[in-house]
Order: C-alpha cells, then sequence, then structure tokens
C-alpha cells in the first residue's frame, strides 16, 4: 500500500514557515510540517489534524503547489504540498526543535531534508 503524506507550506504576507524535525534519523534538517493521511481522510483534512497535533494552530489549506516523489534508500516519499494560512494559534513547536519564518532570500540558508529541494525551487518561483 501506498503512504501519501500531507505537508502545509504555511506563508504570510512574503515568507514561508520551515521547521526543524525534532527526533529520529533525519534530527536536526529542514523540513515542511505534516504527516501521513490517515484512512477515510482528504489530504487536506490529515492536513489541519497534523497542524492541530505538531503546531496547535489551526489552518486554512489552499491550492496544491507540487506533488513530490522522491526515493529514499528504504522507502518512497510521496507528499502533496499545500499553499496554507494561520487561522488561529501561535506555532508552537510541540515536536519540532526549532523554527523559522524565511524570506524568498533566506530559503537556501537551512539544510532541508533532499526530498524538499525539489518543492523549494518551485516556493522560490511563487513567494
Ligand atoms: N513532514 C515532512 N516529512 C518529510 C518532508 N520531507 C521529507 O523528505 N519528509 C520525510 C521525512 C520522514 O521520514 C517522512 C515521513 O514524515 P512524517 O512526518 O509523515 O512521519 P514521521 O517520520 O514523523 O513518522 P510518524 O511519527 O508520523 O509515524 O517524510 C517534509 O517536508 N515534511
Ligand atoms: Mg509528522
Amino acid at each position: 500500500m501506498k503512504t501519501i503524506r500531507v505537508v502545509a507550506v504555511i506563508k504570510n504576507e512574503n515568507k514561508i514557515f520551515a521547521t526543524a524535525r525534532g527526533y529520529g534519523e533525519f534530527k536536526g534538517q529542514w523540513e515542511f510540517p505534516g504527516g501521513k493521511i490517515e484512512a477515510g481522510e482528504t489530504p487536506q483534512e490529515a492536513l489541519v489534524r497534523e497542524i492541530k497535533e505538531e503546531l496547535e494552530t489551526t489552518i486554512q489549506v489552499g491550492d496544491l503547489i507540487d506533488t513530490i516523489e522522491y526515493d529514499y534508500p528504504t522507502f518512497h516519499l510521496s507528499m502533496d504540498c499545500y499553499w496554507c494560512d494561520v487561522v488561529e494559534g501561535e506555532l508552537k513547536l510541540l515536536e519540532a526543535e526549532s523554527a523559522r519564518w524565511l524570506s524568498k532570500e533566506e530559503l537556501y540558508d537551512v539544510k532541508w531534508l533532499p526530498a524538499d529541494i525539489l518543492l523549494i525551487e518551485k516556493i522560490m518561483k511563487n513567494l
């Protein structure tokens, strides 16, 4: 069975919100908050749930930016990436070890997970 992940590219006027993984194999590397779609959920519902769990924040999910397909040595990642806005909440870091709001000029200042490089190029064009 194929597991699809969803991630939120949370934006304000001209910056996006990135987090550093707080645990596991990729600890300290940068990514977008999100997780796995569970049975019966739409991608949007899964994303709203994940962002509540990880950041105690309510988001509004907007357009799909891209679906990233990437082969890691031990698994295949399929990741739907959506533009999102904060509706309510302070983006409290319940799982991530740190976070930054990045402007267009700062997008390559953090060490992204390998799969995210493909997405960053698209974000760069639309920020
Ligand atoms: N959340 C997220 N995961 C990403 C990104 N880029 C990327 O390669 N991944 C990879 C790293 C993880 O090994 C994998 C799955 O992430 P996940 O949040 O769904 O799952 P997890 O490893 O936290 O595991 P779990 O505790 O939720 O079961 O996807 C990204 O931008 N955001
Ligand atoms: Mg997660």
